[in-house]
This record gives structure tokens, sequence and C-alpha cells, in this order.
């Protein structure tokens, strides 16, 4: 295993006690996601995407194995902003403005004023949201109420984003052009990026490294190195390699849960 790794799983497992019984979310998981990786998990309900990316977030604790991040524990990762998270649900506070709600974040870790304009203005550019900094939330559409939620996810500068099915209640339009944008920002800014998604095309779009997860207990039934290019048009999708491996997703999940995929 490589020295540099931005996350290392070993072992991984983790099983919550609950009053119906144990309930296995994670089962001896083994990953390595390096610097730039782009990857995404993907899985049936259930299988422990998002108990994996809480884990890395030091929002869980494992109750076997190991897992670094940037080298560290998950807990002095957070303490040290190694990572911005993304929920399914854009969480902007209706009572301020999208600047407002990008700020939070940064005045809570004590960044001094002009720094907070600053970065306020270079992340909602980067998200191309200029220009809305005075908005509130509802006076945008669902996809630019996500994209806020990636500007503050990125406000702080840190090298990965954790980001939990960030597009799953948007429309398909939408979702392709968030996509792209998303896809670009990761080309542009050289994050390592764990992205979360129930979406075929989206991951095999999206990733360099596609983690196919199998429920009960969660464990992961493929890595997927994608040979796809780094330039991704959308037109891709349609190009026979870009059905091949959507094709080994598709296999992996099978394999990973019988026939009810
Ligand atoms: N705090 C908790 N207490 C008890 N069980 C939990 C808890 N959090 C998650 N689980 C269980 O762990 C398993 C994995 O859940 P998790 O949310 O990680 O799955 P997921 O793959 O992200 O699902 P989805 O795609 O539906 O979001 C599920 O069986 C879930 O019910």
């Amino acid at each position: 295993m490589s020295e540099q790794a931005v996350i290392r799983a070993e072992n991984l497992s983790l099983t919550f006690q609950t009053n119906d019984g144990p309930v296995h979310a994670l089962k001896d998981v083994n990953l390595e996601v390096q610097k730039g990786d782009f990857v995404s998990f993907i899985g049936p309900s259930g299988c422990g995407k998002t108990t994996f990316l809480r884990v890395m977030a030091d929002l869980e604790q494992q109750t076997g194995g190991t897992i670094t991040v940037n080298g560290v524990s998950p807990e002095e990762a957070r303490k040290s902003r190694a990572y911005g998270y993304v929920f399914q649900a854009a969480g902007l506070y209706p009572w301020r403005t999208i600047g407002g709600n990008i700020r939070l974040p940064l005045e809570i870790m004590g960044y001094e004023k002009s720094d907070q304009d600053a970065r306020v203005r270079k992340v909602l550019e980067l998200v191309e949201l200029a220009g809305f900094e005075k908005k509130f939330p509802w006076q945008l559409s669902g996809g630019m109420q996500q994209r806020a939620s990636i500007a503050r996810a990125l406000a702080f500068d840190a090298d990965l984003l954790l980001m939990d099915e960030p597009f799953g209640a948007l429309d398909e339009i939408v979702r392709d052009h968030l996509n792209e944008q998303l896809l670009q920002l990761w080309d542009t800014t050289h994050k390592t990026i764990c992205f979360v998604t129930h979406s075929i095309p989206e991951a095999v779009y999206l990733s360099t490294k596609i983690v196919v997860m199998s429920p009960r207990p969660g464990r992961i039934a493929d890595v997927i190195e994608s040979t796809l290019p780094r330039e991704r048009p959308l037109e891709i999708r349609d190009t026979p390699e870009f059905i091949e491996i959507a094709h080994r997703v598709r296999d992996g999940l099978r394999a990973g849960h019988g026939d009810d995929v």
C-alpha cells in the first residue's frame, strides 16, 4: 500500500447495536483513495455508503479495523479541517443569505473578515453563482442551492470533498449540468472527491474509481478503475467504453445483491 493515500481503510467494520440486534453496516472493508482520485460509492440502499463516508468524517466510529485520512485519524483530520462535507439536502439556513451560509463555517473557524469576504467571492465564482451572494436560499432553484452547499464545503480550501448523494433529488437535466460542473471543478482544483450515488451513469461519468458495495453486511463487491479520459463531454456516455464500464458496475451490483437490484 502506498504512503500518500488520502483515505486508507483496512478491515474496517462498523456494527450498530440496535434494539433489534446488531446491524453490520460495514464489514472488513479495505480501500485506498489516492490524492486527486474521484471515487464513487455505489450500491443498494442500506449497504453502508453513508456510514463509510461518516466514518471518514469522524461522524461515526468504526468498531473494527483501522482508517486514516491524510495519514492521521479521522478525528485529527476533522480538527485540521481536512475535508468539506456535502449532504444529500443542501441544508442551507433559510434566514441567512447565500453568502451568509457560506461564511458561517469560516466565522466559526475564526477567519478574518476580509479573508471571509475573499473566500466567499472565490467559491461563488467556482460554482458559477457570482452575484447571488445576497440572495436567500428560497430565491434559488434546487440545483443552485446544491451548488451553494458545495461552495460552502469548498470555502475553507480542504483538499478532500466528501459528498453524500448531493444531486439525488434533482431532475436529470439539472443533474447532468451539475455533473459537468463538478468534473470541471475537480479538474481545476485538483481535489480528492469521495462521492456517494445510486446512479450508475453518474458514477461512471464522474469517477476515476468506482467502488461497488453490497449489503448485509456492507462490503466492497468490486473496485473498477475507469479507463475513460479525464476530459469528459456528456456525449461520452454514448461510447462503447462508457457502456462497458456501466455493465461491469451493474454486474457487480447484481453479484452482490442477488436478483433484486
Ligand atoms: N445510527 C444508526 N443506528 C443503527 N443503524 C444504523 C445507523 N445508521 C445506519 N444504520 C444502518 O446501517 C446500514 C447502512 O446504512 P447507510 O445509511 O450507511 O446505508 P446507505 O448505503 O448509505 O443507504 P442509502 O443508499 O439508503 O442512503 C443500514 O442497515 C442502516 O439501517
